[in-house]
């Protein structure tokens, strides 16, 4: 079953058209990941299916209603998220909880326990992004939309937060994932949308379009078999 669907969509800020034509759906308790290079709409399409922006054209509905009638069903981590440098992790855990009658504690499961009254400053690139992984989480969201979450982690931190994000598909929770990275579309396995300006320029499983993994960010990676890394890629 859809538990998201995206149909025609349009986005322009002023001239510059960001998102054009743009459909797909995601099946309940999928990681459906986006990918594209810099400026490809991806950002701007999860924002639309999270309500957190209108579209232009097209319509988005998540669980069968307008995103923003369903707020409190999706949770939402996006790449500007930043908290106060000297909040400590305990404190911006109260402060989402107190946003939700029934918050839902991810802290241990996502390795927190330990350093909940560390800083927000003082955290690992890796702790930073479990802990706002935990904060999309607090209100038990049935849709998580992380984006590009594992961008200037090292390798060992990546692979860290791909496990949490297994777990968390594990409990249920539809994933989408926007990243810059073949290496985790493959890892994390089910269906990718590959953006390129403002249009998927390609929609499937990862594993058929690489004969090798391949880990440089898209900007090297090309689809319809032109790669330049060895990655090769096949149209559709
Ligand atoms: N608020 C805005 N005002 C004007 N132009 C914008 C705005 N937000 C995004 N854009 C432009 O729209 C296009 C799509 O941006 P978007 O952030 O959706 O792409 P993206 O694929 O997420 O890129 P990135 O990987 O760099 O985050 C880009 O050309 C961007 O410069």
């Amino acid at each position: 079953m859809a538990i998201i669907e995206v149909r025609d969509l349009g986005k322009r800020y002023g001239p510059k058209i960001a998102v054009d034509s743009v459909s797909f759906e995601v099946a309940e308790g999928e990681i459906f990941g986006i990918l594209g290079p810099n400026g490809a709409g991806k950002t701007t399409t999860v924002e639309c299916v999270a309500g957190l922006r209108v579209q232009d054209r097209g319509s988005v509905s998540v669980l069968g209603r307008a995103p923003a009638d369903v707020r409190s069903a999706i949770g939402v981590q996006l790449q500007s998220s930043e908290l106060p440098e000297r909040m400590r992790v305990s404190e911006a855990l109260s402060l989402f909880s107190s946003f939700y009658p029934s918050p839902a504690d991810w802290s241990a499961r996502l390795g927190l326990t330990s350093h909940l009254k560390a800083e927000f400053g003082q955290l690992s690139g890796g702790l930073k992004q479990r802990l706002s992984i935990a904060l999309a989480l607090i209100g038990s969201p049935r849709v998580a939309i992380l984006d590009e979450l594992t961008t200037g982690l090292d390798p060992q931190a990546r692979r860290d937060t791909w496990s949490v994000i297994e777990e968390v598909r594990a409990a249920g929770v539809t994933i989408v994932l926007v990243t810059h990275f073949m290496e985790e579309a493959e890892r994390l396995r089910d269906r990718v949308a590959v953006f390129r300006d403002g249009r998927i320029a390609a929609l499937d499983t990862p594993r058929p379009w690489t004969r090798r993994p391949c880990t440089r960010p898209w900007t090297t990676w090309r689809p319809a078999g032109r790669s330049t890394t060895g990655c090769r890629s096949r149209s559709r």
